[in-house]
């Protein structure tokens, strides 16, 4: 444990210090190329924005970042549980907080951290600071002080100022609550609750749920000196008087027996074994002091087994932590331009939240999370921070909520609209991979790697095992491995957490070789050929493996060529059934949104029947990430322009796909522009079947699929994920020679999903 905290230290400090130091940085969003920019951004055409905001102030949602940036403001005073480190080291956590609204909800965030404890003059600092922003996001500010400032910039301020601590947590904490107790059969009028900590995080979360049912008098609170009981006189405050009782009993151990709920909001190991078996039956345990819990999930589970657990931590099951909550919160916020986060708001999160972890999910979600993942249930009590439905679902309801409780200056219209707008975002952002890797996590399959002696692989297979991934098999020489394993630093466990095949120790070597043999005899390969061949071409054995059923994937191609690995692929693991050939779908992550472009690697001129085959199988790869297709014959041609070979095709194509796969949105014969931007084809083709911008496009020739790819590789910086083989009888995937650590990750997640598609398929 020592040691694995010694390597997250290591590899955190790395993460803040490289490649430039800390986690945030601002960008532009105009052009500022010539003189005549200049004359508009800055002097003078900035004063005619200045002069419409004088008239109307609400104009600077439309003028200015206003609208989307927020403001995370702390004084290091109650710094996650590390107590009162001051301004300067809660940075990183409010970099951290300003990385979280940008990537989860595309909120733009000036962090400041404020030398000032004194709450009075707290408050007038951020109170002054109100025509910066279009909300803040207070943070990390120890309580009792944290009500009084919330409270006075609540009143001062006329844009939402959210304390995350109180209610962020509290939200998070009421969803996993109502769904632990949906769980265990117990009803919040009945259960009893002890609490460790009367803080910030604490105090908002019981006042929540007492405004949500549970009996006030069902409630103990415990602190740094034990019981708060009336009459106390250690470390009072009012807030906290609020919870005081008549009782005689004095510490945690006192008041725990029988209880249904323990809401730890506090410190490091304050439970123990003791408390522990005192708890009442299915109890709700909430560890969820950062970065260590009150109690560990371990001896939880050693002691009562009967309870369900949650902590703030990432690497447990049931992570209740606010980022389920604020980005999200204030995106439907911000959106109609609230004038605050009100009650209504927070229990329509409160709400949100809940239902996303028992709804049932939707087909394009279900195939993007296999199911199994989002089964509700103990260890799955509340969404996962990456899940991209948190984006879908809470800002509209918190919208709603704002319009009808009369909070929202700029309400919406349109919110199928908004929707669209937040599902663009989502898979716009790197979260688009995220699914497919959940579904990894959840199956676990068996991928083997031919290519086992590459140090790419073997840092690649480090994140696998240790996100849990996959179970990598390597083929290559064991003393090889091992010393590369040692050189690279990695901490990989031969045999327990990867498989090694070495081919110049292979026992199966008659069967491989036999296999072999059975399968390309009539193919000019003779007996003494197909020894050499197994005993030099790893690809070979990777292949059979797959063919016999011993692992579940493959990848290869890390090293040599792409035909000559895929050479192997068709004679080994062979066709899909009814499918006429290979094609490759590579995927583009762009900052415009997520493209996947194919043939990329195999047809050189694809027949009409074969660019409608490529079509459907690769609509079906979209899917996999949560995607719903839009497909796109593209040519030189724009809806019947030009009449010649390569046209026809695509139009023939088309049709095809029309017959085939009537469902499915498709549309062509267009040029690149028209697929991606609705308003260029509207202005040609009125008629299209095609909506909004096409996610697949269908290229005519190998020519214009690879250079096209590559082209927007270079020039676009995206970030590709592929070639994602396509048509194979099991999940064997081709990658090529420049694939980094990451992208061997990436397409082990994939090829994973696949093999899991095909099980569930075949079931
Ligand atoms: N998972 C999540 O989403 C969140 C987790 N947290 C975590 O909750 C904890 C508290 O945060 P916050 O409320 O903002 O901080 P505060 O400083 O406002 O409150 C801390 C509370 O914990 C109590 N406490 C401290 N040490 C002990 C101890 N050894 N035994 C019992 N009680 C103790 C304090 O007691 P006293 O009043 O006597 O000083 C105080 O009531 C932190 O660990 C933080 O990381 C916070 C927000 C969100
Ligand atoms: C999660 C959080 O905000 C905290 O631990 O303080
Ligand atoms: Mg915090």
């Amino acid at each position: 444990m020592a040691n694995r905290n010694d390597k997250l230290r290591e590899a955190a400090l790395d993460y803040h210090r490289y490649p430039t130091p800390g986690k945030l940085s601002v960008t532009a969003t105009t052009t500022l190329a010539n003189q005549r920019d200049l004359a508009l951004a800055y002097s003078p055409g900035v004063a005619f924005a200045c002069e419409e905001i004088v008239k109307n102030p609400d104009t600077a949602a439309d003028y200015t970042a206003r609208g989307n940036l927020v403001g995370v403001i702390s004084n290091g005073t109650a710094v996650l549980g590390l107590g009162p480190i001051g301004p300067l080291a809660s940075k990183p956590v409010m970099e951290g907080k300003a990385v979280l609204f940008k990537k989860f909800a595309n909120i733009d965030v000036f962090d400041l951290e404020v030398n000032e404890t004194d709450p009075q003059k707290f408050i007038d600092i951020v109170a002054a600071l109100e025509p910066t922003f279009g909300g803040v996001n207070l943070e990390d500010i120890k309580a009792p002080e944290c009500f009084i400032i919330e409270e006075a910039l609540r009143k001062r301020c006329n844009i939402p100022i959210f304390h995350d601590d109180q209610h962020g947590t509290a939200i998070c904490v009421a969803a996993a609550v109502l769904n632990g107790l949906r769980v265990t059969g117990k009803d919040i009028n009945k259960v009893r609750l002890v609490t460790s900590g009367a803080g910030a995080a604490a105090l908002a979360c019981l006042n929540l749920l007492v405004s949500m049912g549970l009996p006030k008098h069902n409630i103990t609170v415990t602190d740094r000196f034990g019981v708060v009981y009336k009459g106390r006189a250690e470390e009072m405050d009012p807030w906290k008087a609020e919870y005081a009782i008549e009782t005689n009993a004095r510490t945690l151990s006192d008041v725990i027996e029988g209880a249904d709920i323990f809401l730890g909001l506090s410190a490091p190991n304050v439970m123990g074994e003791d408390e522990l078996r005192k708890m009442g039956e299915g109890p709700i345990i909430m560890a969820l002091a950062n970065p260590t819990p009150e109690v560990s999930p371990e001896l939880v589970k050693e002691i009562r087994p009967d309870a369900v657990m949650a902590t703030g931590r990432t690497d447990y099951p049931n992570q209740v932590n606010n980022v389920l909550c604020f980005p999200f919160l204030f995106r439907g916020a911000l959106d109609v331009g609230a004038t605050e986060i009100n009650e209504e708001m927070k229990i329509a999160a409160v709400h949100a939240i809940a239902d996303l972890a028992t709804a049932e999910v939707s087909d394009v979600v279900a195939t993007a999370y296999g199911g199994e993942e989002l089964k509700f249930g103990p260890e799955y009590l509340i969404p996962k921070p990456f899940d991209p439905r948190l984006m879908l679902e809470i800002p509209p309801r918190v919208a709603k909520a704002a319009m009808a409780s009369g909070v929202a200056k700029r309400p919406i219209e349109d919110f199928d609209e908004y929707r669209q707008q937040l599902e663009g975002f989502v898979f716009r952002s790197g979260l688009v991979m995220k699914p497919v890797f959940d579904v990894a996590r959840s199956h676990k399959k068996r991928v083997v790697y031919p290519e086992g002696e590459s140090r790419r692989v073997l840092q690649a297979c480090q994140v696998l095992v240790d996100d849990g991934i996959c179970h990598p098999v390597l083929i290559g020489r064991r003393e090889v491995i091992l010393e590369r394993i040692t050189e690279l630093g990695l901490r990989l466990v031969p045999d327990e957490q990867i498989e090694i095949h070495d081919p110049d120790d292979n026992p199966h070597f008659e069967q491989d070789w036999q296999d072999f043999h059975n399968i390309m005899g009539r193919r000019g390969i003779n007996p003494e050929y197909a020894r050499a061949i197994v005993r030099t071409r790893p690809t070979v054995i990777a292949a059979l493996m797959l063919r016999r059923g011993e692992v579940d994937a493959m990848l290869c191609g890390c090293q040599g060529g792409f035909l000559r690995h895929l050479r192997y692929v068709r004679n080994l693991v062979g066709l899909r059934k009814g499918v006429t050939d290979f094609s490759t779908v590579n995927m583009m992550i762009m900052k415009q949104g997520t493209f996947f472009l194919t043939d990329t690697y195999v047809s050189v001129d694809p027949t009409p029947e074969h660019v409608a085959e490529t079509t459907i199988m690769a609509a079906d790869v979209v899917k996999r990430f949560g995607m719903t297709p839009k497909a796109a014959l593209i040519s030189h041609s724009n809806f019947g322009s030009h009449e010649n070979k390569s046209a026809c095709k695509m139009r023939d194509a088309l049709q095809l796909i029309r017959t085939q796969a009537p469902d499915l949105e498709v549309e062509g014969e267009m040029h690149a522009d028209a697929a991606i931007s609705q308003p260029i084809r509207d202005r040609i083709f009125p008629h299209s079947m095609l909506s909004g911008s096409a996610n697949l496009l269908v290229m005519p020739t190998l020519d214009a699929a690879n250079i096209s790819y590559n082209m927007v590789k270079m020039l676009g910086d995206g970030l590709p994920v592929g070639p994602i083989l396509v048509g194979a009888a099991k999940s064997a995937h081709v990658v090529s020679p420049s694939i980094t650590v990451r992208g061997i990750v990436n397409m082990t997640a994939i090829a994973v999903v696949d093999a899991v598609t095909r099980t569930q398929e075949s079931q």
